[in-house]
């Protein structure tokens, strides 16, 4: 963030008057909610290629300096800037793909009061929106050495475009054949501890002697990919991701006995004795959490291997069910420079029909934010779309839609 805003507080007020809102003025918006007025694009920032965003508070009479969380919208030819809820302010892309037109500013939602309280700042946080209902993150927890890194490789081998993993940042050591960002971040415990500080990561424990932890960017990363994100991460974690507004299915796997455990581990032979005792008297503590905390929708027994993984593919819908069968594809529609956004209840309406242009084939589209999920860290989910033809469908007025 520039220290110097671009527009000044006269601009503000002699070029926007109240309600505001919707006005695009160059490359940013002004957006009022309460006594906040947020400027988003058009700042110093800029040059980071990614969508700035000041913030005017008329009450103290002066620019904040905002912490911007999440992964950030790239630059584009212009925006449209809408308040949904007082709580966030949905961004339509000017000229950009269908992967990409759509992103939340959240300016007060349940995620950014709690990193509001935890820094200290002034914070607004992106996600970008996904339309339709994309799955939620899995979290799978379990002792060490159960399993839980063999079920997941199964599940990315077998559905590769489906899910990614989230790669956790660690303090421990890497193993022989880990390679950093790939099976971990292997990370200095001051880096991360400063990291965790600036409200960067999503869930930290320490577990068996080293700090573990997501990262906000790593979960977004994965749902930026269109794939539905895979944590692997101890119950602790998963109790603190169950308190935060990620939305996600807890899975918990157990072993058959604490002997094979201890043979899984020993057999696997990447950790020292001491490690592996360590381990196994911190294996009991959380098959018990795990068992009666209440954190997890779902409990696996990983005794044979086959049968266990066809149980999680059962209860993720990959067993033939509804959820394999090909999603229908969403009418795929590129946002035109040119276009009007107007609001009406939970209806968006962007109307690409504006003067001068050719009539394009889908003049009018609808966004329903009616149903909307999920949101910072991660993605925002049940966008609904629609693309409409208003002269082929024989539509006169936008009143007929709504
Ligand atoms: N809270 C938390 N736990 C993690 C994270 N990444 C890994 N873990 C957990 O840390 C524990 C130790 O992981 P690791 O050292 O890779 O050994 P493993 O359990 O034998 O695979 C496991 O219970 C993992 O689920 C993370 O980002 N956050
Ligand atoms: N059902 C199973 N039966 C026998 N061995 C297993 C089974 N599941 C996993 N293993 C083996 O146990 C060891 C620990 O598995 P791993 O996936 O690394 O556990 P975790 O990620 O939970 O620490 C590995 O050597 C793996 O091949």
């Amino acid at each position: 963030m520039g220290e110097a805003p671009s527009i000044v507080v006269d601009d503000l007020q002699n070029e926007y008057p109240n309600g505001f809102d919707l006005k695009p003025k160059g490359c940013k918006t002004v957006t009022v909610i309460g006594d906040k007025t947020y400027v988003i694009g058009g700042a110093d920032d800029e040059v980071e290629s990614s969508i700035g965003v000041q913030i005017f508070d008329q009450s103290l009479g002066k620019w904040l300096k905002p912490t911007v969380l999440g992964n950030k919208p790239t630059l584009c030819k212009g925006h449209s800037a809408v308040p949904l809820n007082d709580d966030r302010i949905l961004i339509i892309k000017r000229g950009s793909t269908p992967d990409d037109h759509t992103w939340f500013l959240e300016v007060d939602s349940q995620y950014v009061r709690e990193l509001k309280k935890v820094l200290g700042t002034e914070v607004v946080a992106w996600s970008k929106c996904v339309i339709g209902n994309a799955e939620k993150p899995i979290v799978i927890s379990g002792p060490s050495g159960v399993g839980k890194g063999t079920l997941i490789s199964m599940l990315m081998k077998e559905f590769p475009s489906m899910f990614g993993f989230s790669v956790s940042h660690t303090t421990r050591a890497p193993r022989n054949m880990e390679k950093d960002g790939v099976h971990y971040h292997f990370t200095e415990k001051s880096v991360m501890e400063t990291e965790i500080k600036d409200g960067k990561f999503l869930e930290f424990a320490s577990v068996h002697g080293n700090l573990y932890g997501t990262s906000v960017e790593a979960v977004e990363q994965v749902a930026d990919a269109g794939k539905r994100c895979i944590l692997d991460i101890d119950v602790q974690g998963a109790r603190s991701v169950k308190a935060s507004s990620l939305e996600a299915i807890f899975i918990f796997v157990c072993p058959p006995s604490t002997k094979e455990l201890e043979d899984r581990l020993r057999a696997r032979g990447t950790e020292t004795e001491e490690q592996v005792l360590k381990r196994l008297r911190n294996a009991k503590a959380e098959i018990e959490q795990g068992k009666s905390s209440g954190i997890f929708d779902f409990i696996l027994c990983n005794d044979k291997l086959e049968e266990c993984y066809k149980s999680l593919k059962k209860l993720l819908g990959l067993d033939g069910s509804i959820s394999t069968l090909p999603k229908p594809a969403c009418r795929e529609v590129n946002l035109p420079i040119d276009h009007r956004v107007s609001k009406n209840d939970d209806k968006i309406i962007i109307n690409c029909d504006t003067a001068g242009l050719e009539k394009a084939s889908n003049n009018l589209i609808v966004l329903d934010v009616s149903s909307l999920k999920g949101g910072a860290p991660g993605r925002t989910r049940g966008l609904n779309f629609q693309a409409i033809d208003s002269f082929s469908d024989g539509l006169n007025s936008i009143d007929q839609l709504i």
